[in-house]
């Protein structure tokens, strides 16, 4: 990180500038200060940039979201930090799209101001170095009780003093890059840089270019010479994310100097060495692939040399209570609030949805809830509509069978006997009430539904005492 980086602070409070200034300084860092948007965003304009930017959002002229929009639009990289009132928090997370971005709550520690200047100039580094981590610069900690995961935690473990290549595998959202990151993290080269690549996001023509780098005036385009992200990664980690969606062109490049340990850029003659360990991740079969002869053999068989499983979240439904309290707490100390509390029911109902989207689903619900839910115990009504609809459309799940285990769990504990006194009629009524309602009330095809005789069902609604009318004209029976 460079020492003297420059930070400008934007506020129309002399006092906020001022303390800013003076801690930012102690900390050796450079501070350019501006007491309203407008000049910033007129030298913004003038090309010249900070490595980081601190704004009010209220002032006179423009304010700090409309400076922020410049931002976006002139230095998409450019780390911003918001110094923000509660009040304003709303029209500040509808600009959270996109960027690199930081809340400071007023009123704020000066300390942590620091803190988070430091956090966002890592951030801002990292930018630079090509990674294409997600957040500001802390590789977060991975959450797994699940015995699945904890298979994963020690292969990263046994993996450690090595620097073997490995080919990690599972669905979108399931974590690959994080496992990735950890796995250099903990590795002998964690010194260097881990360089993270999804293939699936670069054009083709593009991608040997991106690998490899080229020479000034390789092709149209090329004006400059460019280190690709092979030599980012010397000495460190490229993680190749989407391994699958590579073209069979760049798969024999990648294979030769996966075999050669060198490379040409593009429009280059001269031999380019790197030491790079290859992290590779798929959520497709890649076997499959082969077979189907859209994936090399023999790069296959170079890459699948150590393999990670990552389970689906539905196969660890165990970690979503503490991934979910992981990620609410994230959420709050972004929007600076207070974090949100699921209700134990809630948190059975997020147990049992399928989350297609894994764990990045999971994330985006939590930051959901943080800005959306009213209260600040979360009920089963405040999750978004789209996963209480989806719940309902849910057949094959099979989670009562767990609340029903819990339930009989506290009411044996609390000393209750003769269990199945309550737990069977309440059983019958669930059922019989829910197959009323699918046969809009008609007692022949409800107790068709249930695989029970007509007179049967009539027996049980009036054991039971149910107050159920049945709609049929029975006066023909
Ligand atoms: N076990 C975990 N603990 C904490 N956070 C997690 C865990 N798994 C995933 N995440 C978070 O979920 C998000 C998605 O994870 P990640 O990007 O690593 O998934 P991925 O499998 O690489 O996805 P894709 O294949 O779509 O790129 C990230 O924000 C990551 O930090």
């Amino acid at each position: 990180m460079n020492p003297s980086a420059n930070v400008w602070i934007v506020d129309d409070d002399r006092s906020i500038r001022w303390v800013l200034e003076k801690a930012l300084q102690q900390d050796g860092l450079q501070t350019v200060c501006f007491d309203n948007a407008d000049s910033a965003v007129a030298r913004l304009r003038r090309q010249q940039r900070p490595d980081v930017l601190i704004s009010d959002i209220r002032m006179p002229g423009s304010s700090g979201l409309e400076l922020l929009a410049s931002v976006r639009e002139l230095h998409p990289g450019l780390p911003v930090i918001i110094i923000t009132a509660h009040s304003d928090l709303d029209s500040a997370v509808a600009s959270y799209q996109g960027g690199a971005f930081e809340y400071l709550p007023k009123p704020f520690d000066v300390d942590e101001a620091v803190a988070l200047v430091r956090r966002a100039l890592a951030h801002s580094s990292e930018q630079e170095a090509g990674s294409t981590g997600g957040g500001l610069a802390h590789t977060p900690e991975i959450i797994g009780e699940a015995p699945a995961m904890q298979e994963v935690f020690r292969a990263i473990g046994r993996l450690s003093h090595s620097n073997i290549t490995v080919l990690i595998n599972g669905e979108s959202g399931t974590g690959k890059e994080l496992v990735a990151h950890a796995l250099h993290r903990h590795s002998p080269r964690s010194r260097g840089s881990f360089i993270a690549l999804n293939m699936a996001a670069i054009p083709r023509e593009l991608m040997e270019s991106e690998l490899f780098g080229h020479e000034k005036g390789a092709f149209t385009g090329a004006a400059l010479q460019r280190r690709g992200r092979f030599e980012q990664a010397d000495g460190g980690t490229l993680f190749l994310d989407e391994i699958g969606d590579m073209p069979a062109e760049t798969q024999t490049r990648l294979l030769r100097v996966l075999a050669d340990g060198e490379f040409y850029r593009v429009g280059g003659h001269a031999p380019i060495k790197v030491d790079v360990r290859i992290i590779a991740a798929t959520h497709q079969d890649l076997e499959a692939l082969v077979q189907a002869g859209k994936f090399r053999e023999d790069l296959f068989h170079r890459l699948n040399v150590i393999r990670i499983h990552i389970p689906t979240l539905a196969e660890r439904r165990e970690d979503i209570p503490t991934l979910a309290r992981h990620f609410l707490a994230r959420a709050a100390k972004e929007l600076a609030v207070e974090p949100k509390v699921l209700r134990p029911q809630t948190e059975e109902y997020l147990k049992a949805l399928p989350w297609p989207g894994n764990v990045r689903q999971l994330e985006n619900t939590c930051r959901w809830i943080t800005v959306m839910a009213s209260g600040r115990e979360v009920l089963v009504d405040d999750l978004p509509p789209e996963l209480l609809a989806q719940h309902q459309g849910t057949p094959s799940d099979s989670n009562w069978e767990q609340s029903l285990r819990n339930w009989a769990d506290q009411q044996l504990t609390r000393g209750v006997r003769n269990l199945l006194d309550e737990a069977v009629p309440a059983f019958e009524r669930v059922m019989i009430e829910t197959a009323l309602k699918h046969s809009a009330g008609r007692r022949r095809d409800a107790a068709l539904l249930l695989g029970w005789g007509r007179n049967t069902l009539t027996r049980k609604i009036k054991e039971l005492g149910m107050n159920v009318a049945d709609t049929e004209d029975d006066s023909g029976e």
